[in-house]
């Protein structure tokens, strides 16, 4: 262990600790010894060519796909011992690239299917949950430009709005991490910066991961940038940092 490692391990504010982590699939090591750590706060991003094993870490976070060896840690919980529903629970949420809304329903519906079920309100009368519902579905429409669309069926919303309700329906359980895999593929220009904005707002009260292709994207959300090649990091640190190192220029920038 190089004594970087010790020294982020005994920081007790990381919201996720990953070490030592490998999974293999038949002898081929998708996720190869890998270890990082999120900040409270925090907005990191994941780049790196194809079959990097990005899309494999986040598959492991959240139990999707169990670990070969190493360790998970989400605030002080050990999440590679945990089943997927455990993990959602504890509060870790994860948004797929292709979005799984429900077309049929309206904007409205949608977020207010997503509000935990088990979540108790003050008093628990049917009428006092109602209203805590409604004020957090209007408080998260709000955030995710959806305010005025919540009548809206989802089919009829445009890519860009569908990748936000999304998130909205995720950002209802309120997860202290969350999860997203290419958010801003398809979208507009104006989506994108409008998505940068967003994830700048709910980072208040959570940490988020993106996995991402968009460079100007990751600009203007990156706090730390890793950069994962064969199923480790080859540079890590924030977006100058690794844009300006040889080695990810010629494994993946300079592509
Ligand atoms: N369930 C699995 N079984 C076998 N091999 C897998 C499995 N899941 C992923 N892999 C392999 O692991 C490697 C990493 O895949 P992963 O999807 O994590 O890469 P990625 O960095 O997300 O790539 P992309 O940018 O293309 O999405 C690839 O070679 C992939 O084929």
């Amino acid at each position: 262990m190089n004594s970087q490692v010790i020294t982020d391990s005994m920081n007790k504010d990381f919201v996720l600790a990953v070490e030592g982590l490998t999974v293999s699939f038949d002898g081929f090591k998708a996720v190869n010894d890998l270890s990082f750590y999120v900040d409270e706060n925090e907005i990191r991003v994941i780049i790196g060519p194809n079959g990097a094993g990005k899309t494999t870490v986040l598959d492991l976070i959240c139990g999707r796909t169990k670990a070969t060896t190493g360790s998970i840690r989400f605030k002080e919980r050990e999440l590679t011992r945990m089943k997927e529903h455990e993990i959602v629970r504890a509060g870790v949420g994860r948004k797929f690239q292709n979005p799984s809304i429900y077309e049929d329903l309206t904007v409205f519906e949608n977020l207010e299917i997503s509000y935990p079920k088990g979540r108790s309100v003050p008093g628990a009368l049917t009428f006092r949950r109602d209203r805590a519902v409604k004020e957090r579905v209007q408080e998260v429409a709000e955030t995710i430009f959806l305010a005025d669309q919540l009548d809206q069926r989802a089919e009829y919303l445009s890519h860009g709005q569908k990748q936000w309700l999304e998130i909205g329906m995720l950002l209802i359980q309120d997860p202290e991490l969350l999860m997203l895999d290419e958010p801003v593929a398809g979208m507009s220009v104006s989506e994108r910066k409008k998505t940068a904005e967003l994830l700048n707002t709910i980072i208040k009260n959570r940490s988020v991961i993106v996995i991402e292709h968009d460079m100007k994207f990751v600009e203007d959300i990156a706090h730390k940038v890793t950069v994962l090649h064969q199923g480790k990091i080859l540079s890590e640190g924030s977006m100058a940092k690794v844009q300006a190192d040889p080695k990810v220029i010629e494994v993946y920038l300079g592509h």
